[in-house]
């Protein structure tokens, strides 16, 4: 609720947002939406706040989180609970194109494994960040992460853009006074808890998508 009348642009910490990952993971090891769209909201809110260049990102990722919104608000709602239960829900009802674009191109199992493919990416431009000293470039790590990444399903136009934008991020100082969470030893002790949290999402959606062979959806 309070979020809906949070301004775009009022100022957050990113810790809120690592908070939200943490609560994607129940006992029994499954993901949870709600929390794994929330998540990426809170992605795409600073996003934002990088600049205009990144809109086309940011609106990317902001269709993909409605049209999972969508889905948990719809009349099958509770199939959409967790990834898990998403992707028995959506197999066993053939509601998933799985070798070409036919009748289902926005499936939950489809738009989730792009959402899943970008937070490969954050884990290795999060675990660069952890890593980097004072002089490196944010430029360089968010790009050397995106190629090992999402660059390899996207095609040339995209990941040219996507170069553009990344090469007017701010420097390693700027980029973590954004980030808001304190002093940079303070962001980089932050980025060393919430990794594993990340890690753990990214890891139960990979090993699910690769048990049901649907790491290829079209
Ligand atoms: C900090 C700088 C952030 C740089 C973001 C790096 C990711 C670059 C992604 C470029 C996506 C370009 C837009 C279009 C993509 C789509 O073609 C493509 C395929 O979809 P389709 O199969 O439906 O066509 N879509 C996707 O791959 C999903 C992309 C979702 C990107 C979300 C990126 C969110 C970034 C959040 C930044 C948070 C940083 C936090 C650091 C502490």
């Amino acid at each position: 609720m309070a979020d809906a009348v949070v301004s775009e642009n009022q100022k957050f910490s990113i810790k809120e947002v690592f908070d939200t990952f943490q609560l994607c993971v129940t006992e029994n090891k499954e993901v949870k939406i709600d929390q794994y769209v929330a998540g990426w909201r809170g992605l795409v809110r600073f996003l934002n706040s990088l600049g205009t260049v990144f809109y086309f990102i940011a609106k990317d990722a902001a269709s993909k989180i409605q049209i999972m919104v969508n889905y948990r608000n719809g009349e099958n709602g509770a199939q959409y609970a967790t990834i898990q239960s998403m992707v028995k829900y959506e197999l066993e009802n053939d509601l998933v194109d799985l070798t070409e674009k036919a009748s289902f191109p926005e499936s939950g199992c489809r738009t989730l494994l792009r959402l899943h493919r970008a937070l490969h990416w954050l884990e290795l431009f999060l675990e660069r960040l952890r890593t980097s000293t004072e002089d490196d470039k944010t430029s360089v790590m968010c790009s050397e992460s995106y190629n090992e990444s999402l660059a390899l399903f996207h095609p040339y136009m995209i990941r040219k853009a996507s170069g553009l934008a990344f090469c007017t991020l701010p420097r390693r100082y700027t980029f973590f006074e954004v980030m808001n969470v304190g002093t940079p030893d303070q962001v980089v002790a932050m980025l060393g808890e919430a990794l594993p949290l990340v890690s753990e999402v990214y890891q139960l959606t990979q090993d699910l998508y690769s048990k049901h062979n649907i790491l290829d959806i079209p």
